[in-house]
């Protein structure tokens, strides 16, 4: 974002830290183009249906394994019964340097494996309401890409889905990250700004693209 006045790391509370303008518009349309791709196939992005019948209003594709409400698996059961896309290298290259840009730490940043990604794909009118990530076994961060229109995010607290919260402006290009005592805090997306993306530099003609890179703590095993 072309702010006139650079907004600067600041951790919203002890373990959450927004870093914005972190990635490059480089880096953006890359991940544009990666993103569009897993969104055709073979698994295509849709609309997750809720176990009481609601649906989000999001659009959602994933990588590495298939979230579904409560449960991560290798195949997409809930769309075409078809195999993800395999979890590539360079994103656990991005995320290590996502988790060293926001915490600072060499060794916990070279430790970070994540194995998953959801990819969230906001219209104007799309939201995402407070919840917790708990569906993974493990406690690694979440580390998470906006590109394209900003939003609202909600930082919440780990007690309860309402206040207090703090609320922020996510903008393309910007990194959340939110671990330790922040893992599970409640969060979400009240509103996004229509129009407000730069369709030249992202590639994106619209819309808000969200990608959170986790550690499911899960083997094949098990799936
Ligand atoms: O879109 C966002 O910024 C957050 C997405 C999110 O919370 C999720 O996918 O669990
Ligand atoms: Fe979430």
């Amino acid at each position: 974002m072309n702010a006139l006045i650079p907004r600067p790391t600041r951790e919203i509370a002890p373990g959450a830290v927004h870093v914005p303008d972190w990635l490059t518009p480089e880096e953006q349309r890359a991940l544009v183009t990666a993103c569009r791709a897993w969104a055709s196939g073979p698994v295509p992005i849709r609309h997750t249906t809720l176990p009481r019948g609601g649906v989000m209003s999001v659009r959602t594709v994933c990588v590495g394994w298939h979230w579904s409400p409560y449960t991560y698996t290798r195949v997409a059961g809930d769309v075409n019964g078809r195999r993800v896309a395999a979890f590539p290298d360079w994103m656990v290259r991005l995320g290590r340097r996502a988790l060293l840009a926001a915490y600072g730490d060499e060794s916990a940043a070279a430790a970070y494996t994540p194995d998953t990604a959801l990819i969230n794909f906001y219209d104007g009118q799309a939201r995402m309401g407070m919840h917790q990530d708990k569906d993974e076994r493990s406690a690694a961060p979440v580390v998470s890409l906006s590109i394209g229109d900003s939003c609202v995010f909600r930082v919440g607290n780990t007690e309860t889905r309402t206040r207090p919260y703090t609320d922020i402006e996510l903008a393309s290009g910007d990194l959340f990250v939110f671990g330790g005592p922040s893992r599970y805090i409640h969060h979400g997306v009240p509103r996004v700004h229509e129009g407000t993306g730069d369709p030249a530099a992202t590639g994106m003609a619209g819309g808000r693209l969200n990608i959170t890179m986790r550690v499911t703590g899960l083997t094949d095993t098990e799936s």
